[in-house]
Parts: C-alpha cells; structure tokens; sequence
C-alpha cells in the first residue's frame, strides 16, 4: 500500500573521482599522461567527458598532478562538458591510493555513490558507466568491470636477476580470471571505510574493499575502456577515436 502523503525518497547521487595525477613512465618522457593528448584533445578532457555523460554522474572530482591542479582547472574551463554536472580539481599525491585519497576527502555530502575511474582510461563507454552505477544502486557494495582474458596466465617466482628466467609456480583456471577496468563502483560509506582503514598499497580500489572482508561483484567491461599504459596503446586509442569519428561524429 502506498501513501501519497509521504515525500519521494531522495534520489540516489553519483559522484565520480578521477586520479589524473600520474607521471606515465611506462608511456615514456613527456608531460604526465593525462595531459598528453588523443585525437588533439587531452586524454583527462576524454576520461571526465565519458563519465560526465552519464545522466546520473552529477559531480566530477579530478585529481590533478600535484604541482597542475591550475593547469587542469583551466583545461577543464577551455573544453566543453555538459553543464549540469560539477567540477572539483585537487592535487594528487605520489601514488594512485592516495590520489584517490584526496579526491575523496573533497567530496561534499550527498552522493551515495562514487565512481572512481582511471584518467588513463579515456575511451569507457557510457554503457559501462552506467551498468555499474545500476549495480551499484541495486545493493553491491562494491563493483567492478571486468574482462575475460585472451591469454594464459602464470603465477611465478620471481627472477633472482632482472630479465633471468622465472620459475612458474601455478597456471590459474582461466575461466575464473578477469581483467578488471574502471570505473569502479562503490556505496560511498564503504570505500571510505576501505580508504580509511587500508593502509597497504593495492592496485585497485575493489582491493582495498576485498581487504575489509566485503564481496567485490565484476560486471561485464568493454574493450574499449582499456588503460592507455604503454606506446603501443596510444596508437590503439588514436584508432579507436578515429574510427569513432568516421562513424558516430564522436
Ligand atoms: N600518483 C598517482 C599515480 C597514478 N595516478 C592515476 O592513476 C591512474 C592509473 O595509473 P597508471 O595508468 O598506472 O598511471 P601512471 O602512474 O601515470 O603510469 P606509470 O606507472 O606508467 O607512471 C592514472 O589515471 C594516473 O594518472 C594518480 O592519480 N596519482
Ligand atoms: C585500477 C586499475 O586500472 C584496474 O585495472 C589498475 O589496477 C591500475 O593499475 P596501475 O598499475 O596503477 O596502472
């Protein structure tokens, strides 16, 4: 039975950080990664525009290199993003967790998920931004996209010298692996609990959520939202973009 007499529930608000701080040693010199460009435009500009489409994203926190956040928020200003989402740029820190540390310390109240999503993946599609916000909002507390992987993985003992040969210790079942992206997808308590209490490094944010003893769930990822890490990659997103130019005037 309803009752027409009680207010609507709030709805739910998304919030989504973007460590953007990163050097890129693996991508090789020049300015740090975010900031070199794709198709002639930034790849930050990319990252914050692919989340910023989703019609439930309605702030951005952008975590910029630690001496750049003036860069960035003047970058921000000269491209154009969709007017009813926010923008907050902080300096970022010398690694990834505690980028990410700082940009959720500058969230204001009153968004009951965040998003956490790479820079470096300036290509996620909305429809995977959106599918885990909706997982999100459907009760995990924690949820990330993910891949099945081409390749067989083996687990191995470490070479005693850089480049010698590198006994193998196990080949995991490979059905059971993926290969998880961003963004990553949290109930906001719940990652700051994960932020707060963790204080090993771990790659990604699920991790830390694992560490508290929490179910993570994967959802499916998409291709596209690869993580521009090496040269090689730079040229696989260069083709992307422009195959999404000739066909959709992205
Ligand atoms: N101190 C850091 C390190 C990384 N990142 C961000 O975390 C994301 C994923 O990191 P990765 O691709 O490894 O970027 P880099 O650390 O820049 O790469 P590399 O290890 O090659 O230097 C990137 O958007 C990167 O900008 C960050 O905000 N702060
Ligand atoms: C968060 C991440 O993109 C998930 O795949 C990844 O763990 C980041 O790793 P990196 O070595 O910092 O790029």
């Amino acid at each position: 039975m309803s009752d027409d007499s009680l207010p609507a529930p709030a709805p739910v608000r998304t919030a989504a950080v973007i460590p953007a701080a990163g050097r890129g040693v693996r991508l090789g010199p020049g300015a740090p990664k975010a900031l070199r460009t794709l198709g002639g435009t930034p790849m930050l500009i990319h990252a914050v525009r692919a989340l910023a489409a989703s019609r439930s994203v309605s702030l951005v926190v952008v975590v910029a290199p630690p001496d750049g956040a003036a860069e960035v928020k003047s970058l921000l200003d000269a491209h154009a993003l969709p007017d009813r989402t926010d923008f907050v740029v902080v300096p970022g820190g010398e690694t990834r967790q505690e980028s990410v540390k700082l940009g959720l310390d500058a969230l204001p109240p009153g968004h009951d998920i965040v998003l956490v999503h790479d820079a470096a993946r300036p290509l996620v599609p909305v429809d995977t931004v959106d599918a885990v916000i909706e997982a999100v909002r459907e009760g995990a507390p924690a949820v990330v996209p993910g891949l099945p992987l081409a390749d067989t993985v083996k687990e191995v003992e470490p070479a005693a010298v850089p480049g010698g040969p590198e006994p193998v210790v196990a080949t995991p079942e490979r059905a059971r692996l993926r290969a998880v992206q961003t963004p990553q997808g949290f109930d906001r308590a719940t990652l700051l609990r994960a932020h707060e209490t963790v204080t090993d490094e771990v790659t990604d944010d699920a991790g830390m959520v694992e560490r508290l003893g929490l179910t993570v769930v994967v959802v499916p990822g998409h291709e596209e939202a690869f993580k521009v890490t090496r040269p090689l990659d730079l040229v696989l997103a260069e083709a992307v973009l422009a195959r999404r130019r000739l066909n959709d005037g992205y």
